[in-house]
């Protein structure tokens, strides 16, 4: 039996009163198999630990360096110190707006797993790469960088996060049937590194304009472990109805 997600992605977006409302509203009941996190911005991690009983923190980056001289930077030991459980890596729009390489990625992933962290993994393509049908050989390069850093033991500790560009704040989910193909696709991907039967415990979530109407038809398929959540997810009662969707 995989595990289930359902993770929220504040982005750049919720201050300690908007904090304080979010969490009198949000109520979550523990499901066996199910875990349920969000991950504020990281000045308000410390802020949020410990808030909300079976809710999960988790960071948005971190440095993929331990220690030392890298202004602005947060190492993986400083999320472990914080309460840290999860963090994504990979995001797009830090893949687009500050450079963060496939090579990038794959370190960042072995520092938070030296500190059991889950490192969750974003890959997707774009709107041009899906449109001339790139999609899986972009996912492919994306997840072969990491996959090929990891141990097979490895596997069942990290989860892998497929949120196409395009859908990504846009309003345009992709459709359960295409959202299956991709996620059966990386489950195979996965397959060809580790064997069928470790990547049957992969938990692969889907991201990209996830909604309350959206979620329970795209939790449905069953290479899909859940989503990762961003607009919706700042609503507490919409992010509430989505965690129910997933049963
Ligand atoms: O980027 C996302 C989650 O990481 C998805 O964002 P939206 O749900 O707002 O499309």
């Amino acid at each position: 039996m995989r595990v289930n997600y359902v993770l929220g992605n504040w982005k750049l977006n919720n201050q300690r009163k908007d904090i304080d409302d979010w969490l009198e509203v949000f109520k979550h009941t523990a499901k066996a198999g199910v875990r349920v996190g969000v991950s504020p911005t990281l000045g308000y991690l410390d802020y949020m630990s410990g808030k909300c009983e079976g809710l999960m923190v988790g960071a948005q980056n971190v440095s993929e360096f331990d220690q030392g001289a890298f202004t602005g930077e947060v190492s993986a030991a400083m999320l472990s110190d914080l309460g840290v459980s999860f963090c994504l890596v990979g995001h797009s729009e830090r893949r687009q707006f500050f450079q963060e390489t496939n090579e990038k990625v794959a370190d960042k992933v072995k520092g938070l797993l030296s500190h059991e962290i889950i490192p969750v993994i974003c890959c997707g393509e774009s709107q041009v790469e899906y449109e001339t049908g790139q999609a899986k050989e972009v996912i492919g390069a994306q997840l072969s960088a990491v996959f090929s850093r990891l141990e097979v033991s490895q596997l069942s500790k990290v989860v892998v996060a497929y949120e196409p560009v395009w859908a990504i704040g846009t309003g345009l989910t992709a459709t359960p049937e295409v959202a299956q193909e991709i996620h059966q696709f990386i489950r195979q991907f996965a397959g060809d590194f580790f064997g069928s039967v470790a990547a049957q415990s992969l938990s692969i979530l889907y991201g990209g304009s996830v909604n309350e109407q959206s979620a329970a038809e795209l939790f449905a398929q069953p290479d899909i472990d859940g989503g990762l959540v961003g607009g919706a997810s700042l609503k507490p009662t919409s992010f509430m109805q989505i965690i129910e969707a997933l049963s």
